[in-house]
């Protein structure tokens, strides 16, 4: 049948400036080689994050003229009550002011010193936050998930026999096991709806809580519709909704899949958690019928869940994803394979063989491409990975990537074209490129502020 264009029309542009390549090169030094401390308006194609970074449509702008600012009893509130009701099956949840907010929520009532924490892979704010409540993170993700090369449909799969024998082992040291939906760190890739009930079948056999980490479940949900035996013919709510009844509860960051520029929450099937998680709430978030947002935030929040199990839009929003990766491959740029759901992650690794791991070629690759072409990519490798806390070493990944993220609703195909332009003339020239090292590096969480020089 004819193809599809994007299943929307622009009412509002917000026009963004080319720099030169010597200005770029002036920028980059200047902001010691790490992308995070570039200003926005020197960067002309931004792939830094798809969190936060959504156009909302003309119906959630309207909303946020809706704000019940009400400090207790928000009508907001209800409407995204009942927003979680109809595509998560979730009847109670916690406002928050973002995904890790409801991570801290959720590990403060269940993680304690030592204690274990599965999950398929964790991102790196989940994997902070357990640390930060002093447990372990532990990924039990399939081993295909580390081979860039190999193109299977639900990379984000948990073994289940890892998980079984982890359990088998340490189910006293482990409080609650978790699945991220679809797999940020390990390429955006999803998890299978059989995968989600066999974790939960584990969970019950060693009576343990399973939660979602749900950031992108709704291209999640597509992946299943696209790839999954039975499912073809399942509307998206009807997948999500199956999907969240195998868990207990789900940790939501709103700004990826429900189309928001802030928010989060958490939600639970059992009220008394949600009792436990109030009071934490009232603590760190604000009253729990607003929680750490303004209502309007919350109004835009309930109609982004709503539309964001659209079908036209996820297959515009997964299409253009896949374009981009095509594109790429076409001219022979090493990638992740299979494209995910929210970015194209580029294999490093593979793009520059001659850079040591500890000269941090994702982080080369990362500075050329906006040398190149103003594009912020991120790197998702050693310099994210951190250092061993046992060893004081780097904590060398499986994979050294950069990951071309995309805004949900805000770029063209045309963009698509430039970036895989210009990740085309780096290859060319990758010879050229050159190893980095730290010339700042802060004890935590040192992507977001290191500085480097080339070596
Ligand atoms: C699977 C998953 C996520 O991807 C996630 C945030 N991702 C982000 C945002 C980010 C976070 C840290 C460094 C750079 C960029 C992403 O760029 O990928 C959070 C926290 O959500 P939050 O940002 O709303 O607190 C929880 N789980």
């Amino acid at each position: 049948e004819m193809m599809a264009a994007e299943p929307f029309r622009i009412k509002m542009v917000e026009p963004i400036k080319t720099t030169t390549k010597e200005e770029r090169q002036r920028k980059i030094k200047e902001a010691g080689y790490n992308v995070f401390n570039l200003e926005s308006k020197d960067v002309y194609i931004d792939l830094l994050t798809d969190s936060g970074t959504s156009a909302m449509s003309d119906n959630q702008w309207a909303g946020m003229m809706l704000g019940d600012e009400a400090y207790a009893g928000s009508k907001n509130f209800y409407n995204l009550k009942d927003a979680i009701k109809e595509v998560m099956g979730y009847d109670y949840f916690l406002p928050t002011h973002q995904g890790r907010a409801a991570e801290n929520v959720l590990f403060q009532l269940y993680v304690e010193e030592g204690n274990y924490v599965p999950n398929n892979m964790h991102f790196d704010t989940t994997k902070a936050h357990v640390q930060d409540k002093r447990g372990r993170p532990v990924n039990l993700v399939i081993d295909e998930a580390y081979d860039a090369k190999k193109n299977v449909p639900f990379k984000g799969n948990m073994d289940i026999d890892k998980l079984d024998n982890f359990l088998k082992e340490h189910s006293d040291n482990v409080p609650i096991v978790l699945l991220t939906v679809t797999c940020n760190s390990g390429g955006g890739q999803p998890v299978s709806m059989e995968n989600i009930k066999e974790v939960s079948e584990i969970c019950k056999k060693y009576n343990k809580p399973f939660y979602l980490d749900a950031c992108r479940f709704a291209e999640n949900a597509y992946f299943i519709k696209l790839r999954e035996p039975g499912y073809a013919d399942k509307s998206i709510p009807e997948i999500t909704r199956e999907m969240f009844s195998y868990a207990d509860g789900c940790t939501m960051s709103s700004k990826k899949d429900a189309l928001v520029n802030i928010g989060g929450f958490l939600a639970m099937e059992d009220e008394k958690l949600l009792d436990k998680a109030k009071v934490l709430g009232v603590l760190y978030e604000g009253f729990p019928t607003y929680g750490g947002m303004a209502g309007r935030d919350m109004e835009a929040m309930a109609r982004g869940l709503l539309e964001v199990v659209e079908e036209e839009y996820l297959q515009y929003r997964i299409n253009q994803v896949n374009y981009l990766g095509e594109k790429l491959k076409e001219k022979k740029v090493p990638i992740l394979e299979p494209v995910g759901g929210h970015a194209v992650y580029l294999d490093a690794g593979r793009f520059l063989p001659n850079i040591p791991k500890d000269q941090f070629p994702g982080q080369a690759l990362t500075v050329a491409l906006y040398e190149e072409g103003g594009i912020r990519g991120v790197e998702i490798g050693t310099v994210l990975s951190g250092r061993d806390p046992e060893t004081g070493d780097h904590d060398y990944p499986e994979l050294e990537l950069v990951r071309l993220t995309i805004p949900r609703r805000v770029y063209t195909y045309r963009h698509m074209d430039v970036v895989a332009e210009a990740a085309k003339i780096i290859h060319d020239k990758r010879d050229e490129i050159g190893g980095y090292k730290f010339t700042y590096e802060p004890e935590i969480l040192r992507h977001f502020t290191a500085r480097f020089a080339p070596v």
